[in-house]
């Protein structure tokens, strides 16, 4: 059966009916498409652990979701779209939290959960990587930007590789499954979404190996040696690592992958 809220125009008079607005500051573009969502939802499955939705924003992914079955939690922040869920979502067995999806205890989930959502993009990268680092989900199927998805897949040596993309790589294998166009939503974002799915691995976080990247990152059009001694790691033991690795001392942090950045953290952490 067709989801009601795949249309522009019955989202219109949704929010008309509430005396409500898509609100920008909450990054409030509704989906409309039903063959988008259908692909979102198939994406998602199994759902073999309770289903997380962060920003159900008027429910259509949320229905689409409890409808196929999953047994769905859903954060929204936006207080003014209450009524509107409760009705949406009514006789349906979704668990409705009010709250800042930031502020949520996400360490304490069950392990093998998923994350199943249409992020906020203002905090889109932010959140992954907190639910990455919990090491709790089974898989995370979630629209971003097309930008920020091309930044969490993308390879060494491209411009969009960097931290986000480091991050996503050691904790998990991604996917960009899919282009959204802005007409897949109301009202029209000004960019390309894309549907990403992350699937973990079980890689704890390495708390030194990321201020590592970080550090190598901040100056990104710097050599390498620069930017790390720039950052405090003594000059003499980095040109000293990037040596024993083969590397060559103008090599930018953009050209080394996962591996060559455990490498060179186990180099320079190990006491001399
Ligand atoms: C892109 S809309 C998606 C709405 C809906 N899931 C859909 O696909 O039509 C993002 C949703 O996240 C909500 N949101 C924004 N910031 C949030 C936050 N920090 N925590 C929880 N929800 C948030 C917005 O109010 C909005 O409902």
């Amino acid at each position: 059966m067709a989801n009601p809220l795949t249309s522009p125009k019955a989202v219109r008079e949704l929010l008309e009916r509430h005396g409500l607005f898509a609100d920008r500051r909450f990054g409030q573009n509704f989906l409309v498409s039903e063959a988008h969502l259908h692909r979102i939802v198939e994406a998602a499955r199994p759902f073999t652990g309770p289903v997380y939705e962060v920003g159900p924003g008027l429910g259509v992914l949320t229905r689409a979701l409890a409808e196929a079955g999953a047994e769905v939690v859903a954060i929204e922040k936006d207080l003014r779209l209450k009524p509107v869920l409760e009705e949406t979502l009514k006789g349906l067995p979704v668990r409705l939290v009010f709250q800042d999806a930031l502020a949520y205890p996400w360490e304490e989930v069950p392990e093998g959960s998923l994350l199943v959502a249409n992020l906020p993009y203002n905090i889109a990268t932010s959140l992954v990587t907190r639910l990455l680092k919990t090491g709790r989900f089974a898989r995370l199927v979630f629209l971003v930007q097309k930008e920020v998805a091309e930044r969490m897949t993308a390879r060494p040596k491209t411009p969009a590789y960097g931290l986000l993309s480091l991050r996503v790589t050691h904790h998990a294998e991604a996917e960009k499954l899919l282009d959204l166009p802005p007409g897949a939503f109301f009202p029209p974002p000004k960019v390309v979404s894309a549907l990403v799915r992350l699937h973990p691995k079980g890689v704890p976080d390495d708390p030194e190996l990321f201020a590592l990247i970080e550090a190598a990152f901040a100056k990104r059009r710097k050599t390498l040696l620069n930017a790390l001694s720039g950052a405090g790691y003594p000059k003499a033991r980095v040109e000293e690592a990037l040596k024993a690795l083969g590397l060559p001392p103008a090599v930018r942090a953009e050209e080394l992958d996962l591996e060559a950045f455990r490498r060179l953290k186990a180099l320079l952490y190990t006491p001399v």
